[in-house]
């Protein structure tokens, strides 16, 4: 429990209800932006979420605002200006999106009939990660300059950020801090399976407080261990931790913005055909369900979603949970995770997870899913008629008891018909397999000559599949591209090998990528073991401040 009293000295009655925040685990509440952003994860074990979630009732004239200004709007209600007033919070987000390529920052573009994609590409490391990740930087710096204002040495606050990468995460959160004053960087990525791109991405960023760790598993195994470090006594009395991964809150409050963006510049595209308050689906290939969760967040702001389509690939936890209401690690029934290949081709490793061609999606529990399940069991609560502290309370040990089955059991459910009923009410979920991948990625670009990353093709197969369901109504559907293809050679190339004409360097590459595989490298192996990285990270953290003291 916070003590009335935010990080930064302002009282908690200058904070409205959304920007105080609770755990979804249900033992820690009234907390501060600042504390959340710091803590990263609740000392319970939860995800912070805001107490209340603000309805944008100015929203609709938000429509010709620029993506920073869109930002500052949609941000404000979150962060209190007692504790980043309301100068500062712009200066970070102008900063922020200054270093994208496009000034839209995120555009939309039209791909075939009622479908639009959108190009959340444009950041430094060329993945959507980005958006969030340059600005919880920049956050962290200004925190860290404000905390640290007349001390030195040892009594400064340093940040020893540890997160887990399956690829993206990697490269963005290291861009989005290298080189940062009272801040080191530790991410784990499964060795051997991020693209080779990624890891090169990672890898060859020598700045002093960047460390790149290749662990012996795999993405789940890196999550894992970046968990067990939050609840481990021992380095949390010797280190503040921080968190880069979406279960940051202020990873998802960022990626909300382009939920409304994008809306917005359909409004302004197709003035004929499409209204502001008119009803439009997203598409969303999914995880970790943070990208997604962002979108269902701009939803329960205001937005007028019509569906939220979950697309997953052959790692399909999310989709077996929307079609059978079960969250379970392995399947009961079917045929996946075993090990060996399966008759699609797919490698299943003996822990459960496929290596697919869309591999930064290749995880097995998705972190955020826990924050729509406590929305979920909270709104269940609220139909047996009690107050608003009742449903919390019950929402929190509903999804504690759950995250506790997931742990010893591998699973949970199949969770109550209301319960399932709601999350179908606003999502849609779809498998897409790495066939499928493929031939979406080929008659896109037979289609309309565009090159779709494989992450993005999974997402506009289910865009495909959700717009079939229509039955013929006009109801737009806006499908997130998260990374540019040229990150994706190989799955780009097995695609398109055979189209005439096509050549990944002259069509795909782009010039910031030429040359990486010469630069030099900076990467550390480490086992599958929480412990080993707890010595790693306090031996690394410890020479480094050495050189910087
Ligand atoms: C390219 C790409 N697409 C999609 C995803 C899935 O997003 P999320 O984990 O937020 O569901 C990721 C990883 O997070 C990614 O890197
Ligand atoms: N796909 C991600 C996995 C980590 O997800 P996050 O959004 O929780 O950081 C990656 O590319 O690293």
């Amino acid at each position: 429990m916070s003590n009335g009293v935010a990080a930064n000295g302002a009282s908690d009655e200058t904070h409205t209800a959304s920007q105080r925040y609770l755990s979804t685990r249900g033992n820690d509440s009234g907390l501060s932006f600042e504390e959340v952003v710091l803590k990263g994860l609740a000392s319970d074990g939860g995800l912070y979420i805001p107490e209340e979630v603000p309805i944008a009732s100015q929203w609709e004239s938000w429509k010709d605002l620029s993506f920073v200004d869109l930002a500052f709007n949609v941000l404000s209600l979150y962060i209190s200006p007692s504790e980043l007033p309301a100068e500062d919070l712009k200066d970070i987000i102008r900063r922020s999106y200054s270093t994208f390529r496009s000034d839209d920052v995120t555009p939309l573009i039209h791909l075939q009939g009622n479908i639009h994609l959108l190009e959340l590409f444009h950041g430094p490391t060329f993945a959507f990660k980005d958006v969030a990740l340059q600005f919880l930087g920049n956050l962290f710096e200004y925190f860290l300059v404000r905390r640290n204002e007349g001390k030195t040495g040892r009594d400064r606050y340093h940040l020893t950020v540890v997160g887990a990468t399956s690829g993206d995460t990697g490269s963005a959160a290291i861009y989005g801090l290298r080189g940062k004053k009272d801040v080191s960087v530790f991410m784990l990525h499964p060795k051997g399976r991020v693209s080779p791109i990624q890891e090169l991405q990672m890898t060859t960023v020598l700045d002093a407080n960047v460390h790149n760790l290749a662990v012996t598993g795999n993405f789940d195994n890196c999550q894992d261990i970046v968990k067990a470090l939050f609840a481990d006594p021992d380095i949390n009395s010797t280190h503040k931790l921080g968190a880069v991964n979406s279960i940051n809150w202020a990873r998802i409050l960022a990626q909300t913005v382009y939920y409304f963006y994008s809306y917005f510049s359909l409004a302004r595209q197709q003035p004929d055909s499409f209204k502001v308050g008119d009803k439009v689906r997203f598409s969303v290939p999914s995880g970790n369900f943070g990208d997604i969760l962002a979108g269902y967040f701009a939803y329960r702001m205001g937005l007028p979603v019509d569906k939220l389509v979950i697309a997953t690939n052959e790692n399909d936890i999310l989709d077996r949970f929307w079609k059978t209401g079960r969250y379970e690690k392995k399947p009961a029934y079917g045929s996946a995770a075993k090990g060996g290949i399966e008759s699609d081709g797919v490698q299943a490793h003996e822990d459960g997870v496929k290596e697919t061609l869309s591999p930064a999606m290749d995880i097995l529990v998705s972190s955020n899913f826990e924050r729509l399940l406590w929305y979920l069991a909270y709104e269940f609560a609220a139909s047996a008629g009690m107050d608003d502290e009742w449903n919390k309370k019950q929402a929190g040990q509903e999804v504690s008891a759950w995250l506790s089955s997931l742990k010893t059991k591998g699973g949970f459910g199949p969770v109550y018909k209301d319960v399932l009923e709601s999350a179908r009410r606003t999502f849609e979920s779809e498998r897409v397999s790495d066939p499928e991948t493929l031939d979406t990625i080929r008659s896109v670009y037979r289609e309309v000559g565009y090159v779709l990353d494989p992450h993005t093709a999974v997402g506009v197969e289910a865009a495909r599949r959700s717009a079939a369901r229509l039955n013929g109504a006009n109801t737009p559907i806006i499908s997130l591209s998260t990374a540019h293809p040229a990150k994706f050679a190989g799955a780009v190339t097995l695609a398109l090998k055979d189209e005439p004409g096509f050549e990944f360097d002259s069509k795909v590459l782009p010039p910031e990528f030429v040359g990486l595989d010469k630069k030099e490298k900076r990467v550390r192996e480490v086992a599958n073991d929480w412990k080993a990285v707890r010595d790693l990270v306090k031996e690394e953290v410890e020479e480094e401040l050495k050189g910087q003291r």
